[in-house]
């Protein structure tokens, strides 16, 4: 997404299995962060699971990828989220289900945005 990504190092504020505190409640209650799926210029992505997912258009799905940055360094995967949404109606666009702010252990705020998970064969 253009000239100005930059790769960040990976955060252990946003690592597997640190319990993290949710700030947001968008009807994703409660979600664990699982393995890594991979790294992009404006953010880590992992699976993420949601422990009582709920029915509906709203709701989220029981497994989904999250995408996650550090609050401070997160502008552009804001605006990520924000482009998603705004062309959620496209079918080459992926479906984004909404985000979530989390604290972790070191209390550092992690912005994270919710999306499919692709299938990795
Ligand atoms: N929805 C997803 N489901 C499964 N894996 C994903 C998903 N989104 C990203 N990944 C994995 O994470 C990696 C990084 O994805 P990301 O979209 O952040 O990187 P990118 O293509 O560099 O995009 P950007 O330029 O927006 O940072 C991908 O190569 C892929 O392996």
């Amino acid at each position: 997404m253009g000239s100005l990504k930059r790769k960040r190092e990976t955060q252990k504020e946003d690592e597997p299995g640190l319990l993290e505190k949710s700030f947001l409640h968008t009807g994703c209650d409660s979600w664990v962060r699982g393995r890594k799926l991979g790294q992009g210029g404006f953010g880590s992505v992992y699976l993420a699971s949601v422990k009582k997912p709920k029915l509906g258009s709203e709701g989220f799905p029981g497994i989904m990828a999250v995408k996650s940055a550090l609050m401070v360094e997160s502008l552009e995967l804001m605006m990520e989220k924000s482009l998603l949404q705004t062309l959620r109606s496209s079918p080459f666009v992926i479906d984004c289900y909404g985000e979530d702010v989390t604290a972790g252990l070191g209390h550092n705020l992690v912005y994270n945005v919710f999306l499919v998970v692709w299938l990795q064969i």
